[in-house]
């Protein structure tokens, strides 16, 4: 489903500040599989995400999705193909709008600019359909501003935005860090449950070695701009949080504390 090869982007070339954030990514993800994504700070995960969603062009290497070479095509256009949920609550919804506004620009997405804010009542119980899934009573508050749910409402209305309509990644990046734990729970929960309801092959940048490992089907580890570790079946089944932070330190020869990978 997605083909990265060879993957490059260097930040502010030719200058002091110059930065290699992306060293030669190459990552084969099959149809359906639930990948979650680690690496310490700076190791370019959200660049990499970046690049698949077509908000960075990398400067050499190739994105293929869904047999679409998209390496070139801008985010608009990828949009049919690749959904993303941010760790910031407020980055992926207009709190100005309401939450059945919100809900039909994403519904629209693909379609002409313009009719995204037109409501009829087959959208609506739609809405409300999905809404009701989430079992926080959202779907009697549909002409609320976005701006008074809280983070993790707002997440979880994401999640259902961003598969709202058929698409064949979704892409999370670490949208739940900014959540309490409980609310993280709920929403880490309700992303399992969507991607096996829908089989959507999901990539999940997480900062939480415990989650990387309980949710998902196959873990990789991005270092300095590299996939420098990839576990699934069984070696990853039967992996513990210490054995997954000492491969780390093997892959990269070096001896790490948890601090430096922010366990949780
Ligand atoms: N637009 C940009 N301009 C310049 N440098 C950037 C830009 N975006 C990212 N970087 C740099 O590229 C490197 C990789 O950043 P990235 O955000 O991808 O890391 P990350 O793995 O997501 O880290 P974190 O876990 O801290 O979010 C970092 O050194 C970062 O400062």
């Amino acid at each position: 489903m997605i083909n990265v090869q060879d993957l490059r982007i260097t930040f502010g070339k030719g200058t002091p500040n110059e930065n290699k954030a992306l060293q030669g990514v190459n990552l084969s993800v099959a149809e359906g599989e639930f990948v979650t994504v680690i690496g310490s700070n700076g190791a370019g995960k959200s660049t990499f995400m970046n690049c698949l969603t077509g908000e960075l062009i990398a400067d050499s290497g190739t994105i293929t999705i869904d047999g679409k070479d998209v390496s070139r095509w801008k985010a608009a256009r990828r949009s049919s193909l690749v959904s993303r949920v941010f760790q910031d609550p407020l980055a992926g919804t207009c709190e100005a709008l309401t939450i059945e506004e919100n809900l039909s620009l994403a519904h629209s997405r693909g379609q002409k600019r313009g009719f995204g804010l037109a409501i009829n009542n087959n959208k609506r119980d739609l809405f409300r359909e999905r809404l009701s899934r989430l079992r926080l009573g959202l779907e009697d508050r549909l002409a609320d501003k976005m701006g008074l749910l809280s983070g993790g409402q707002r997440q979880a209305v994401s999640l259902i935005m961003a598969t709202l309509q058929p698409t064949k990644c979704l892409l999370l990046d670490e949208h739940t860090a900014a959540l309490d734990p409980r609310m993280q729970a709920f929403v880490l929960e309700l992303t399992n449950d969507i991607v096996k309801e829908t089989g959507i092959t999901t990539l999940m940048i997480t900062h939480s070695m415990g989650q990387a490992l309980q949710f998902g089907t196959r873990t990789v580890m991005l270092h300095e701009g590299q996939v420098v570790l990839d576990v699934s079946g069984e070696e990853r089944s039967s992996m513990t949080i210490h054995d997954l932070v000492e491969m780390f330190g093997k892959v990269r020869g070096e001896e790490l504390d948890s601090d430096s990978l922010l366990l949780g």
